[in-house]
């Protein structure tokens, strides 16, 4: 189904292998320095066992109000509007929910909650590579994972693990953060590297992904966190506020996917508005990756990072739907009758879903297919079962 708000905002889960890495302190500075570049930053605080953003950002637990259209206004500080389960239970109630109970709370933090006009929404994940993150990464169009890990070798091969299970559910990884990278003495400024160095970088490398940058070891994160105030705001001079800043804006330019398309887009085709912007460099993209798109009267153009082009009639993309209504659950069988598909129907409207599939809606209405890149790709040169 076409999304509510397919153009925006831009989600992005925030990830660890394990506990206790910075991710939560992460999350909140990152969302406090892109409020303040000016970006409309939402925190959906999903570490539902441990939730900590409330404390980090000095909210104090009280039950949300809810908005006349019965939605959940969510708390506001330091400019970021915040969601948390510690907001909604006592503070040892999370801990007893289960699996199914917990995919219904995120369900309800992301679609429920008045979050208004949001440029970009941040979810704190829970450590480690479990249910909840699978829920996410299927259940919701992200944009992307970021992966936080500090530099000793047994948390990069946990790192390690994460980014393997966000690709395996098509979740690009936007890159890596290296939390607790050298300690900065406040006296002399000397950098001591008490854990290994350069771990996260060796790591992102190795994976084919961006490195977003190094955030060092600073009792000053610890002392703001505690307080409500996160280092940013409250030590913005401090080599580890600059370092947040430094990832919350290369994170905030990352609106499209390595070599890829810009996301989110809705284009209309009939108006012509939303056309996506085309990527920028494709050097590094998997040939499947989508770099360009184009619409004229004989069908949509699809620009592949391997320089291939590729056009496909609206009709045929119709008749391809794999959506539940047009195709048999068990067998794959088609269920569509091509008779009852107009030769003269149209795309009316292409959207982004996350960065690895395309929504298209058509004339006659059909607006429930989602086109993986991998499988567009993998129609070309196919002869079509058009009739
Ligand atoms: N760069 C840093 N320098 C010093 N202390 C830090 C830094 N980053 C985080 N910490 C401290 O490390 C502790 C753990 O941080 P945080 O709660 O953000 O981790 P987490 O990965 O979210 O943990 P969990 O997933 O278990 O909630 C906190 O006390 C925090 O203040």
């Amino acid at each position: 189904m076409q999304p509510d708000h397919p153009a925006g905002p831009r989600m992005i889960a925030i990830s660890s292998g394990k506990g206790g890495v910075g991710k939560s302190t992460v999350t909140a500075n990152i969302a406090v320095a892109m409020a303040d570049a000016g970006l409309s930053v939402g925190v959906v605080d999903a570490d539902i066992y441990g939730p900590s953003i409330p404390r980090m950002l000095g909210i104090r637990a009280r039950k949300p109000a809810m908005s006349p259209d019965q939605k959940i206004v969510p708390a506001l500080a330091h400019g970021v509007k915040v969601i948390s389960m510690a907001m909604l239970t006592d503070d040892d109630a999370p801990a007893i929910l289960r699996g199914p109970m917990v995919a219904k709370y995120l369900q309800m933090f992301i679609r429920q909650v008045d979050w208004g006009d949001l440029d970009v929404l941040l979810l704190d994940l829970p450590p480690g590579t479990g249910d909840i993150q699978l829920t996410l990464a299927q259940a919701f169009p992200l944009s992307g994972a970021v992966v936080v890990s500090t530099p000793q070798d047994v948390s990069l091969k946990i790192a390690r693990r994460g980014l393997r299970m966000m690709e395996q559910v098509n979740v690009p990884i936007l890159g890596v953060i290296e939390n607790m990278s050298g300690f900065t003495c406040p006296g002399c400024g000397t950098v001591t590297h008490i854990f290994h160095e350069g771990g996260g970088e060796a790591i992102a490398r190795e994976l084919g992904v961006a490195f977003l940058g190094k955030v060092p070891l600073d009792p000053d994160v610890v002392d703001c966190g505690d307080d409500g105030r996160p280092v940013v705001r409250a030590a913005p001079e401090s080599p580890a506020a600059e370092a947040y800043r430094a990832i919350a804006a290369a994170l905030a330019e990352g609106a499209r996917a390595p070599g890829g398309i810009a996301t989110p887009f809705v284009w209309s085709i009939p108006e012509g508005a939303g056309k996506p912007a085309p990527a920028r460099g494709t050097t590094e993209a998997p040939p499947d990756c989508l770099s360009a798109l184009d619409h004229d009267n004989a069908g949509l153009v699809l620009h592949w990072a391997d320089g291939t082009e590729q056009r496909l009639a609206d009709r045929d993309l119709r008749l391809a739907c794999r959506c539940a209504q047009c195709r048999d659950e068990m067998t794959s069988a088609r269920i569509l009758d091509p008779a009852r598909v107009p030769l003269d129907l149209r795309i009316t409207r292409i959207w982004s879903i996350g960065n690895y599939a395309l929504g298209m809606a058509f004339s006659d209405g059909h607006d429930t297919g989602i086109y993986t890149f991998k499988a567009l790709y993998a129609m070309q040169g196919l002869e079509l079962e058009d009739v």
